[in-house]
């Protein structure tokens, strides 16, 4: 299987660091303007770097996975017209439809996905809607090299972006989360490091035992919140602080939907 990535930046960056975890880095092409940070990742993973798209597309390869900026991605693929009709272009664009990726490669078939950063350690959340007329062979392809980086999620295009902004955005919200813990943590008296050991085991376990048991969140926190205990004290002070409401809105603007 020969993986293209156009675009190593933060998410190509990760979902090249999840693929070397499981692939030999010689299937791995790369492009990406001259840049010395895309020059250092290229020496630490070890795949094929091209800095303009003629060698790129010309190598046969079985999946092209666009990680470029979003607005600039339809104008990108344009530049690898003339690819195998073959290669299947899987766009992680948040915000862009199957039908703006067929503008500029009218000829191949087409998977959008909104993965997330956790790919980097094949843990990733990768919601996906394939095109509409996809041939199984494509879609198994795709299929293939995806769940090397975790979960597929199949989505309808209409639920894609929910999807991606829960599981692509929320990272980000349960980082800035686990950074206010450690702060309140510190402040208590704990030294950063510790702090962030527990809080991240802590979040990875709780999201392990929701995923494992199948139970829902309410009925995992009503588990942990012993009568006259501790942790109702912090619920009840997270509730009159509005943050839950901070999570909804946040959800929300990131969707585009406030
Ligand atoms: N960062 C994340 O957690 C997620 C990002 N995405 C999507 O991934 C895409 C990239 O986002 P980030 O990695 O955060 O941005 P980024 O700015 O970190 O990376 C973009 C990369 O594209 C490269 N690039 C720019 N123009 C190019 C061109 N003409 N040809 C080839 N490479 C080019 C840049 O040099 C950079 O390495 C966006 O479409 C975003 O919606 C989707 C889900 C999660
Ligand atoms: O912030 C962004 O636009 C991208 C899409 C999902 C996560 N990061």
């Amino acid at each position: 299987m020969k993986i293209g990535v156009l675009g190593a930046g933060n998410m190509g960056g990760a979902i090249l660091q999840g693929l070397v975890n499981k692939v030999d880095p010689s299937s791995l092409f790369v492009l990406n303007p001259v840049n010395p940070r895309v020059s250092e990742l290229q020496k630490k993973l070890g795949f094929q770097l091209f800095n303009e798209p003629t060698a790129f597309k010309s190598q046969q390869l079985d999946v092209v996975i666009a990680t470029v900026p979003a607005p600039v991605t339809v104008t990108v693929l344009k530049q690898l017209n003339g690819i195998n009709p073959e290669t299947v272009i899987i766009s992680a664009a948040g915000g862009i439809r199957i039908k703006e990726v067929k503008t500029a490669l009218p000829n191949n078939p087409v998977v959008a996905i909104i993965p997330n950063t956790p790919v980097a350690i094949n843990q990733g959340t990768i919601a996906t809607t394939f095109e509409q007329q996809i041939n199984e062979q494509s879609k198994q392809t795709a299929n293939q090299v995806l769940s090397l980086l975790g979960d597929v999620i199949i989505a309808s295009e209409p639920k894609l972006g929910i999807m991606g902004t829960v599981g692509g955005c929320g990272p980000a919200f349960v980082d800035v989360f686990m950074d206010a813990m450690a702060d309140a943590a510190v402040e208590e008296g704990l030294d950063r490091k510790t702090a962030y050991q527990v809080i991240a085991s802590m979040v990875a376990g709780s999201g392990k035992l929701a995923f494992n048991t199948g139970k829902t969140p309410a009925d995992l926190k009503d588990q942990v919140t012993s009568p006259g205990g501790t942790t109702i004290k912090g619920v009840t002070e997270l509730e009159a602080n509005g943050f839950r409401n901070a999570i909804i809105k946040a959800i929300k603007s990131s969707n585009g939907s406030m």
